[in-house]
């Protein structure tokens, strides 16, 4: 069995991998941690839980102890990695992390975005990014993986075939992208209050997220170019999930849009294209590792509309995590992750 450690265990992505977890059939959770929460059994905490992790306890960080896991999983704020990695790393132990840390390819960036210096510099080399659909070969064996952010794995799968095709024009890509309110933690905040939250919408972040530099790096990858992305999250009233409308200049009509995303995923086990026309809903990838996608090209015009939906703690966190470890440990990339969603 693998040994797994996951430090944060009591936000709603470290749940969503006790969760997960569970039912993996190579995986054993030996340590969960808490700062908040030592002591407390994980199925008291959680009643989903119970009758599977009867016998763990939250404790707080050890990085000993850690170091003596297969894999550690990070679920915390961005900076917390930072702290630790190198320590861990050490030992033998991979990392899977879940935060920003090892996002970006550039440490100043990074700091200009996150607002603090980058804390391991010296890591990045090592680090992969970990999105399987454009990077498996690097995840394959990989020691420290950076888990795409949940706006920016909806936003790659769905723009990468366009742009990888050279199809659309790189200068003004549009991401207009909703999340429920999981994504914002399960820390108190008013702004994710029920009063605050139910029966509204709001866009937030418009004059720059710290999504977009993430983003805007894989998308030029993709294209092998420089682009111009306007990147608008919004929060929307509803628990899990994501949904993005991309847009994209698509000037050449010569090509069978529906078959170019159709091939491009052919052999990914958790991205669906949708038949033609299709309108995807976040709910029919509720608590699943699945990215359903929809290409349009409304009236036959140049504008292409791709609809992406994930679920923003699955996909966009804890099972892209998982899958993740199952290709950095050459097992089949689907094991623990093969379930439906919960709704149609
Ligand atoms: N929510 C989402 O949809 C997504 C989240 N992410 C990222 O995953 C990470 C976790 O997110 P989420 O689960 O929402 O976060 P939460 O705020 O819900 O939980 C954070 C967890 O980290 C622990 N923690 C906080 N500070 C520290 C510290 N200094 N040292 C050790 N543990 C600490 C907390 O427990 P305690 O304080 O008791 O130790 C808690 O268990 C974040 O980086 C987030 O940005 C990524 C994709 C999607
Ligand atoms: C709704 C909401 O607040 N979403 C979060 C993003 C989700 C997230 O956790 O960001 P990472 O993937 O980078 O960790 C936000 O906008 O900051």
């Amino acid at each position: 069995m693998i040994k797994i450690g996951i430090v944060g265990g009591t936000g709603y992505t470290g749940v969503e991998l006790l969760r997960l977890l569970a039912t993996h059939p190579e995986a054993h959770v030996e340590i969960i941690t808490s700062r908040s929460e030592e002591g407390v059994r994980v199925a008291d905490m959680y009643p989903n839980l119970r009758g599977h992790y009867d016998d763990l306890a939250f404790s707080v960080p050890d990085t000993a102890a850690l170091g003596r896991c297969d894999v550690v999983f990070f679920a915390t704020p961005h900076g917390v990695a930072h702290a630790l990695a190198a320590e861990l790393l050490a030992t033998g132990t991979r990392i899977i992390d879940l935060s920003a840390d090892f996002r970006l390819r550039d440490a100043d960036v990074w700091a200009k975005w996150y607002g603090q210096p980058h804390g391991a510099p010296e890591l990045l080399g090592e680090a992969v990014y970990g999105l399987p659909e454009v990077n498996r070969e690097a995840i394959r064996g990989a020691r420290l993986i950076a888990v795409p952010g949940c706006y920016p794995t909806s936003v790659q799968l769905g723009l990468i075939p366009l742009l990888e095709a050279g199809l659309a024009r790189t200068d003004n890509l549009i991401a207009d992208c909703k999340s429920g309110v999981s994504g914002a933690g399960r820390g108190a905040k008013v702004s994710s209050l029920f009063g605050e939250t139910t029966e509204s919408m709001k866009a937030y972040g418009v004059a720059g997220h710290r999504h977009l530099p993430e983003i805007s790096q894989g998308l030029q990858r993709a294209a092998g170019a420089e682009v111009g992305l306007t990147f608008v999250p919004h929060l929307t009233p509803m628990i899990r999930g994501i949904h993005s409308t991309l847009y994209a200049q698509v000037p050449d009509h010569s090509v069978d849009l529906q078959k170019l995303f159709a091939e491009r995923y052919a052999n990914e086990p958790f991205v669906d294209v949708m038949p033609a026309g299709s309108h995807p809903e976040t709910r029919s990838v509720r608590g699943a590792n699945v990215c359903r996608l929809a290409v349009h090209r409304p009236q036959g015009g140049d504008l292409v509309v791709v609809l992406s939906v994930i679920d923003n703690l699955v996909k966009g966190a804890s099972g892209q995590a998982i899958q993740n470890m199952n290709i950095a440990l050459g097992l089949d990339e689907r094991m623990g992750l093969a379930h439906p969603a919960l709704m149609p």
